[in-house]
């Protein structure tokens, strides 16, 4: 059997010790190394241990020394962006799963591809990727109701994430946008706002408990709705599916890949 080697990076993390964690029951991967950052304090110990897996024989670095066949990124913004340049610089690959970037920082990303193979995707979970395109199809069936379509997505994540809206509604967003034309993205409301113009798609982050991630993306018409929901049980749809990632990218030429390129979900 083929095995792939994959670099876990942000490894302590809450998504880092659910990729180990799910790597270590597959037979087709080997995790040969893991990263955070130099100065964190858990360097140079053994990773399995970190992760309650017991040893694994893999210590965590601050720099990536013998380069894995694919590295999985699951860190922050700054930390994805330089890792990006890195990968770009020594024809790495990778599974960029971080999510929170400006508009500069996607561009550094886009243009490392050019450089090196990188799968982007805010979402690793191949029950939101179906669920894409899904409300791609919505949009294009009711891009025309004369009437008009009010379009919200609203997302539901735990306590601890950091940025807003996620990245996964954002792109649903996108999604939305492309195939109704809506020019206008609006990030919650307040105050005394006016009727509802037709040309937006409105935002709503709701941040509670441990939700590890719910998505609802909401068709309004003149006397009925469409909702399209998707929901995370665990963090470990978001682990498999980098897994299933890594795999996909193995070997693969310089460019940038999706979700649906690694799901084939784009027939
Ligand atoms: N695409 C997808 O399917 C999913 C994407 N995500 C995204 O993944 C990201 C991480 O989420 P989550 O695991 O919950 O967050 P955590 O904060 O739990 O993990 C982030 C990890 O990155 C580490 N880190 C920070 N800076 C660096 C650096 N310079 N080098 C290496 N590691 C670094 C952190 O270390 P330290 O704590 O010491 O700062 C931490 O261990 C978020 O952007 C989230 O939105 C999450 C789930 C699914
Ligand atoms: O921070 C999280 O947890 C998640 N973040 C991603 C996002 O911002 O879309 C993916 C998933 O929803 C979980």
């Amino acid at each position: 059997m083929a095995v792939t080697t994959i670099g876990v990076f942000g490894a302590t993390g809450r998504m880092g010790q659910r990729v180990l964690a799910c790597a270590a029951t597959d037979p087709s991967l080997k995790v040969s190394a893991a990263y955070e950052r130099p100065t964190h304090p858990a360097i140079g110990k053994d990773v399995g241990e970190i992760a309650g897996l017991g040893t694994i024989g893999v210590p965590l670095a601050g720099e990536i020394g013998t380069p894995p066949d694919v590295i999985i990124d699951f860190s922050t913004p700054e930390s994805s962006v330089e890792l990006s340049k890195v990968c770009a610089e020594r024809g790495l690959r990778l599974v960029l799963a971080t999510t929170g970037f400006s508009t500069e920082q996607k561009e550094v990303i886009t243009q490392a591809a050019q450089k090196t193979a990188i799968l982007w995707a805010p979402s690793m979970s191949l029950a939101v990727n179906v669920a894409m395109k899904l409300v791609a199809d919505a949009g294009r069936a009711l891009k025309d109701v004369s009437s008009g379509v009010d379009v919200e997505i609203i997302e539901r994540h735990h306590r601890f994430k950091e940025d807003a809206p996620s990245g996964t509604a954002l792109k649903f967003g996108e999604i939305v946008a492309q195939g109704m034309g809506q020019t206008e993205h609006v990030h919650g409301r307040e105050g005394r706002i006016g009727q509802r113009p037709r040309n937006e798609i409105g935002y709503h982050a709701l941040r509670t408990g441990d939700n590890v991630g719910e998505h609802t993306i909401v068709f309004g018409l003149m006397g009925e709705t469409l909702e399209v929901t998707v929901r995370g049980n665990s963090r470990d749809s978001y682990a498999q599916g980098a897994l299933t990632a890594a795999k996909f990218l193995a070997g693969r030429p310089a460019g940038l890949y999706s979700m649906a390129d690694a799901l084939g979900l784009n027939a």
